[in-house]
Parts: C-alpha cells; structure tokens; sequence
C-alpha cells in the first residue's frame, strides 16, 4: 500500500467514463479531516457516481486518487473501504428486513452485510448504540428495519455511515425522500453525530437542495455538464454560480445558518 499525502482525499485531474458516456472530466478537489463537503448539481451530472468513486466503489477512467493517503491506483481497495463511512438508499434493501437497528449500525464498521453478524463485539454495540443514542433512535434498537418508518430507517443507516469511526464518511443524498419534519430529524441527527462523534473526520455529502446541507459544511462542490467550481461555501454557494450551473436564473437565500435555493419561473 503505497501511502501519499495528508490530505484524506485528493482528486487530480480526474476523467470519468460509464457506459460509453464522460461523466465529468479535469475534476481536482481536496478534502482534509474535519471539512465538510457538500456536492451539489442538476439531475444527471454525476454527483451519486463521484461519490461512488470518492467512496472507493467506483474507479476512474484516468486521473489521481488518493483516499486516506493511499493512492487508490496502487492499493487493494477492500482494505480501505472499512474505513470509508457510506451512505445511500439503495443499501437499505441490501440489509436484509429482519436485521435490527443495532446489527445494521454496528456492521457499519466492517461495512459488512448480514453474514459479518456474528463477528461483533461488545465495543461495535456499545458504539452502535451510542450512535442510535445520537440519531434520537435508542427505543429502536432491537426492532427490524422493515418494521421501522422510511425516516427512522434513513437515520439507521446515517448512524452506520460513522460505526467504526471512520476518517472518511460519504453520505449520497441521505435526506431524499423524507417528509419536511423526517428530513430536519435527520440534519439535526447529522449535526449531532458530527459535532460529538465525527470532529475530526472527513465528511461528503451529496444533495439536491441547500436547505438540506447542515450549517457545519465548510466546502462546496458544483458540478454542472460543461465545468464546476470547487471551494469555501461562502465563495462558491452564490447566486452567480447556481445560476451558470443550472443554466436558470437562481436566488440564494440565508436562514438560521442554512442556505435556501429558489429557481426564478417569472421574469423580475
Ligand atoms: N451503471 C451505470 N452505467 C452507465 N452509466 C451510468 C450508470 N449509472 C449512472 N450512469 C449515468 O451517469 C450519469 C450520471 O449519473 P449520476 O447518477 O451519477 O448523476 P447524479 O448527478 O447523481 O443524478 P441525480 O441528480 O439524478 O441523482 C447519468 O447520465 C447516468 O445515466
């Protein structure tokens, strides 16, 4: 294993291709312990497929990565990806409906399916619990996923993106398809295991609306078809830049410490 730069992820000059398509290309972006990325863009641009990538589920067609000082060029990348918090719908099924609360957040940290049950210890449930503790789901605990609501199951598997500690966690839009009062249960569960589980690690988190970002993220992502913009938030979440990337006129708007998008539909 051929260990890099300090950096937790960096990306360099990356190029994408997936069936025949480029996805995106001359990508490069930094990510060091206790930033917080957000990915924003249209439907369509790549955003669930860098995060596949900046995971280790997915690999470039050419360009540099590095994860957690490793190049990922040169390493066996089923040993990093344990380290490698991951969020995304698409694994509920995965899970298996008889699996409980605590099983699937405790084999967070082996990033492991149903067969790795057995080798958990009593330190992966003391954290796991813990964790359901800060996802406002201990009553939870011993209950299938099937039996559980869409939101409390969400805010299950956000809980077993950070099992194991991980350095690095990526969260694919971890907010879709939740009702407005589910979606702010889980930014606030997200805030909560940020500030007390997750300081100094890594976080990426891919969304569709600004509102759902934690008011935490430090650095934004907009990839749109033709180019992107990489940097602080308050550098690049601006009205001007939302409105290059969509190619359609957009407000932004400040709340409480959260930002909030609006596409103009009528000319001023
Ligand atoms: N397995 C695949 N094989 C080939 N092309 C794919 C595959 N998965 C996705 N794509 C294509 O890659 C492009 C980017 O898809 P991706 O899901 O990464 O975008 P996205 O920005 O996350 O989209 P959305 O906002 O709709 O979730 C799309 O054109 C999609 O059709």
């Amino acid at each position: 294993m051929t260990v890099m730069s300090a950096h937790l992820v960096r990306l360099n000059d990356a190029l994408l291709v997936r069936g025949g398509t480029q996805i995106f290309s001359d990508l490069s972006l930094t990510v060091e312990g206790g930033q917080r990325l957000a990915i924003i863009g249209p439907n369509g641009v790549g955003k669930t497929s860098l995060s596949m990538v900046l995971s280790g589920r997915l690999r470039l067609s050419k360009g540099e990565i590095e994860l957690l000082g490793h190049d990922v060029r040169r390493t066996d990348i089923r040993t990093l990806r344990p380290k490698i918090g991951y969020f995304s719908d698409e694994l509920a099924p995965r899970l298996g409906p008889e699996m409980t609360a605590l099983q699937a957040v405790a084999l967070g940290r082996y990033s492991g399916l149903r067969s790795e049950w057995f080798s958990l210890t009593p330190a992966d449930l003391l954290e796991a619990d813990r964790l359901l503790q800060l996802v406002e789901l201990s009553d939870a605990r011993d209950r299938t996923l099937e039996s559980l609501s869409s939101g409390q199951r969400q805010r299950v598997l956000l809980a077993r993106a950070f099992c194991g500690t991980p350095q690095l966690t990526v969260l694919d839009e971890p907010t879709s398809h939740l009702d407005l009062v589910a979606r702010e249960l889980m930014i606030v569960a997200l805030e909560r295991i940020l500030g007390e589980h997750h300081r100094d690690g890594a976080l990426i988190m891919v969304a569709h609306h600004l509102e759902d970002l934690p008011s935490s993220i430090t650095h934004v992502l907009v990839l749109a078809q033709e180019r992107h913009w990489f940097g602080p938030i308050d550098e690049v979440l601006t009205a001007q830049t939302l409105t290059e990337a969509y190619q359609h006129p957009i407000e932004v708007h400040s709340l409480a410490g959260r930002r909030i998008a609006t596409a103009k539909t009528h000319p001023a």
